[in-house]
């Protein structure tokens, strides 16, 4: 297969690399140059997981033509924020029923809309759009260490097809109709991961950590259901899956912008000193916009986004936090 990937940051090099040494001819996009030469004549990427040597069948480019002419399927792996910009940039150059997965984790800003629906709304073919989450960071699969993943979509064709595309001996895919579900367990788990990373980084331990992963499991499942997905999805690899492995994980940047901020540090210097995206600082927003449309309730990532755009004090949001109303710890059953 010819597959275009559209984004060249950590998870769209790793995730090159998987179709490339699945036997695919991948077009990469980047949008800086040195990149695109360093891939095509050095087989690797200078600014992302550069100590990897990139599969032959990898070529970049910066033109979206020059990506997607020819692509018998597309893969978006560009930052959340871009969702709607991204859909736009590609939708000259794609045929109307070429498939389209979805890798990115977010809910745009403003709108509530999840990834796959602003790309329906800008390029149409709900059933030949998919998204593609898990317990996957690129550092590892990279490396092409053993992971599994779900592939959702509202056509259990696309599903299938982009299940076979990706699956590979070390990259088990599984497939779900849930894309809602999907989806906001991507955004959600990287809220509670800056939540873990603020609260070892005011000292407390693994308690409060199993603690946040927990409850935060619970806002999570609330929501997911609240949006019409399947609470279910929350149990599988997109939810409790990720949620552990970015919680946990030492490659996990929403984790270090939570320990970062809880050392007094900004969005910006996080930014300034990896020069890469962490999605849950957005996601606290807009999933609070979800919530609020919904009526849910989110008390932990209410905390993280009051401590990381309000200014609030850690410890003293921890305390708020301990000190709501005691409850029953599954209400409605
Ligand atoms: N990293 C991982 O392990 C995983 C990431 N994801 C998701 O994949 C998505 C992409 O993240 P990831 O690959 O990690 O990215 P990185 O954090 O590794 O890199 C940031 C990427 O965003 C690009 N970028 C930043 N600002 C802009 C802009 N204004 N316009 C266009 N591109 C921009 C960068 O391009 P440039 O280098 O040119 O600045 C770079 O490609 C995110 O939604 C993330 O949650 C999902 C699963 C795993
Ligand atoms: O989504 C990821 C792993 O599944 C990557 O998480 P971070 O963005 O926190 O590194």
């Amino acid at each position: 297969m010819n597959v275009a990937v559209i984004g060249a940051g950590s998870w769209g090099t790793a995730l090159s690399q998987l179709l490339g040494v699945g036997g695919h001819d991948v077009a990469l996009w980047a949008r800086k140059d040195e990149v695109v030469a360093s891939i095509n004549e050095r087989h690797a990427n200078p600014r992302y997981l550069s100590d990897v040597t990139l599969s032959e069948r990898i070529r970049a480019t910066t033109s979206y033509e020059g990506a997607l002419d020819g692509a018998d399927a597309v893969v978006i792996v560009t930052p959340s924020s871009l969702m709607r910009e991204t859909a736009q940039a590609i939708s000259a150059y794609i045929t109307d029923e070429t498939p389209v997965i979805i890798c990115s984790k977010g809910v745009e800003e403003g709108s509530g809309l999840l990834p796959v629906e602003v790309f329906e709304a800008e390029i149409g073919g709900k059933g030949r759009l998919a998204v593609l989450s898990g317990p996957n960071h690129a550092e590892e699969v990279i490396k092409l260490m053993f992971s599994a993943t779900v592939v959702a979509s509202s056509s259990q064709e696309t599903a299938r097809f982009f299940q076979e595309l990706f699956a590979t001996d070390t990259f088990r895919t599984y497939v779900s109709d849930d894309t809602c579900g999907v989806e906001l367990c991507a955004a959600f788990k990287n809220v509670i991961a800056i939540a873990v990373g603020l609260s070892y980084g005011i000292g407390y331990g693994d308690n409060t950590s199993a603690l946040l992963m927990t409850r935060g499991l619970a806002e999570m499942s609330r929501l997911v259901a609240a949006c019409g997905g399947n609470p279910i999805t929350c149990m599988g690899l997109a939810g409790t899956g990720d949620l552990i492995a970015t919680c946990t994980s030492e490659h996990s940047r929403n984790r270090r912008f939570g320990e970062m901020v809880a050392q007094g540090k900004t969005l910006d210097d996080f930014t300034a000193s990896t020069h890469m995206v962490a999605e849950g600082a957005l996601a606290c927003r807009t999933l609070q916009t979800l919530a609020d449309m919904y009526g849910v309730e989110l008390p932990i990532t209410s905390v993280v986004r009051g401590v990381v755009w309000e200014g609030d004090d850690v410890k003293q949001a921890a305390l708020d936090l301990a000190s709501r109303p005691l409850k029953t710890e599954f209400y409605g059953i």
